[in-house]
């Protein structure tokens, strides 16, 4: 009998993309010939690790996430949700649509259209031993802490950079972890006041004992959130799909 854990991969798609300024949701804008969705469904459909998919999606657009499914094949695709109104609320609407078994659970920002299947392997490995893992990568910038100053802004701190990481997705969890984590939140009366970020910001704070482990993410993961980004998910992608000069026929 395989007693490998089934591993859900959750797209979290349920956005506007306010910052980003267009009148669909920007995880339906079309970047290198398919929606941003499209990208990030066809690699967890691809991944020989992921057994079932989960979408998330912003009210009002289901159906065209349901169409662009049927349209590709993505048949392990088993449901199309409505998303909160803002991430964590999205991630908990994930959670209720999963049922009472074990798994893993990966939750992916759906506008992270260049996931690299190398990270999906390493976080579903990681997840034999691990209940909690996320993806990072070093800054590569110094980071600084800023502060009110007469008339604007000053530095209040440099941070130490060589402990500092960059959160990425997906960010992986047993589902009996991450849904405790959750309904501790849910319960406590302070956490609407102080939301968090993403999700392993909820472990951290409500699972302090649970180690989140990290697994190396890529500069070519980046989150679609400001025009340019969509400029360079294009090129990341185009570039993605161009064999390497040594692999061209001669
Ligand atoms: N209510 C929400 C808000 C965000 N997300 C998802 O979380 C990911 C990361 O969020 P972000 O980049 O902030 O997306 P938006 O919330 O759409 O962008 P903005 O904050 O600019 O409105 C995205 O895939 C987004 O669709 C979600 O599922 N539900
Ligand atoms: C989850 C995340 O992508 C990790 O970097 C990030 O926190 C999402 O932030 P957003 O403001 O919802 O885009």
């Amino acid at each position: 009998m395989d007693s490998r854990l089934r591993s859900v991969g959750v797209l979290l798609a349920g956005g506007v993309g306010q910052r980003i300024g267009m009148d669909t949701p920007k995880q339906l804008i079309e970047v290198a010939g398919k929606p941003i969705i499209e990208h990030s469904l066809a690699v967890f459909q691809n991944a020989p690790e992921i057994d079932e998919i989960v979408v998330l999606m912003t009210p009002g657009y289901t159906d065209r996430v349901r169409e662009i499914v049927d349209k590709g094949g993505y048949d392990k695709v088993s449901k199309v949700v409505e998303g909160g109104a803002s991430r964590t609320e999205s991630t908990w609407l994930a959670l209720g649509a999963l049922g009472a078994e074990e798994c893993n659970v990966l939750l992916h920002d759906a506008v992270r259209p260049l996931l690299e299947p190398r990270i999906i392997t390493e976080c579903v490995k990681a997840l034999e031993t691990r209940s909690a893992v996320n993806v990072a990568i070093p800054s590569s910038d110094t980071v600084l802490v800023a502060a009110p100053g007469p008339g604007g802004e000053v530095i209040g701190d440099v941070l130490d950079r060589s402990v500092l990481r960059r959160s990425q997705t997906p960010q992986c969890f047993r589902l009996s972890v991450i849904r405790e984590a959750y309904e501790r939140a849910l319960a406590d009366p302070g956490f609407a006041g102080r939301p968090a970020t993403d999700d392993c910001g909820v472990v951290l704070r409500y699972l302090p004992d649970v180690p989140i482990h990290l697994v190396p993410g890529s500069e070519h993961n980046i989150k679609v959130t400001h025009p340019l980004d969509l400029r360079i998910a294009e090129l990341l992608l185009q570039l993605a799909a161009t064999p390497p000069i040594s692999d061209l026929p001669r």
